[in-house]
């Protein structure tokens, strides 16, 4: 199977996964990307069962509202049931970097108010130690070199994502050569530097489903 057969494949199961937990007051928490999409697709047919979204970026919104989908503000709904995202990188305890479209702050609040996050992801996302994929920081623009030089005293190679500003008016730096050995304390860490808006580390709220494909099919991981 291809990665887009592999995403199209997650995208199901998660499908699978909260379509018995469907009711007309349901509030979905949705990601982004192109895994995310994936699932975003699958939800029109089912649309009628449950009552809207909570997007994690203006893209989910607008595909999400293309298919008829009603999308409400976080601040208008109360606790999601699920939050279902991919991830740029995944390991066995379920943390995650995310970030690579430069979603992770948004993701990181709707994921916060989600009691189950369930992760789609290809198996080539799934990491043995977290930060082969340069780990994305928002940061408020005007802080923008303060915080660089705060993240190369942590051993980063800073380098600022040229021209993309996220859905909040900020800044991404991708920190690359950045392995992560303790991703509890880094999170914590680059969240204490001022001018950081967060990064991009779900450690300490990680996944709680893992759904991963790969050739045999898709493995269902938890953390418990
Ligand atoms: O900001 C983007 C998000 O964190 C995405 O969920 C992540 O980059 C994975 O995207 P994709 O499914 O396109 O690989």
């Amino acid at each position: 199977m291809t990665q887009d057969e592999l995403k199209a494949a997650v995208a199901d199961k998660a499908i699978n996964e909260i379509e018995p937990w469907l009711e007309q007051d349901t509030v979905l928490g949705i990601g982004t990307g192109s895994t995310a999409n994936l699932f975003i697709d699958r939800l029109k047919p089912l649309r009628d069962r449950f009552r809207g979204a909570v997007a994690s970026s203006e893209a989910s919104a607008q595909r999400l509202k293309s298919l008829g989908i009603d999308v409400f503000e976080l601040n208008s709904v109360g606790t999601l049931p699920f939050y279902i995202d991919g991830a740029d990188e995944v390991n066995a305890n379920l943390q995650m970097i995310k970030g690579g479209g430069a979603a992770l702050t948004r993701e990181k609040i709707v994921a916060a108010c989600a009691e189950r996050f369930i992760c789609i992801a290809d198996h080539s996302k799934y990491v043995s130690q977290l930060g082969n994929f340069p780990l994305p920081v928002e940061v408020i623009p005007m802080a923008r070199s303060y915080v660089a030089r705060q993240l190369v005293g942590l051993g980063a190679e800073p380098v600022y994502r040229q021209g993309v500003v996220t859905d909040n008016g900020n800044q991404i730096i991708d920190c690359y050569d950045f392995m992560i050995d303790d991703p509890l304390a880094m999170e914590a860490k680059l969240n204490a530097i001022v001018g950081v808006v967060t990064n991009g580390l779900f450690a300490d709220r990680g996944a709680d489903v893992l759904l991963l494909g790969n050739q045999e099919g898709v493995e269902r991981i938890t953390t418990c």
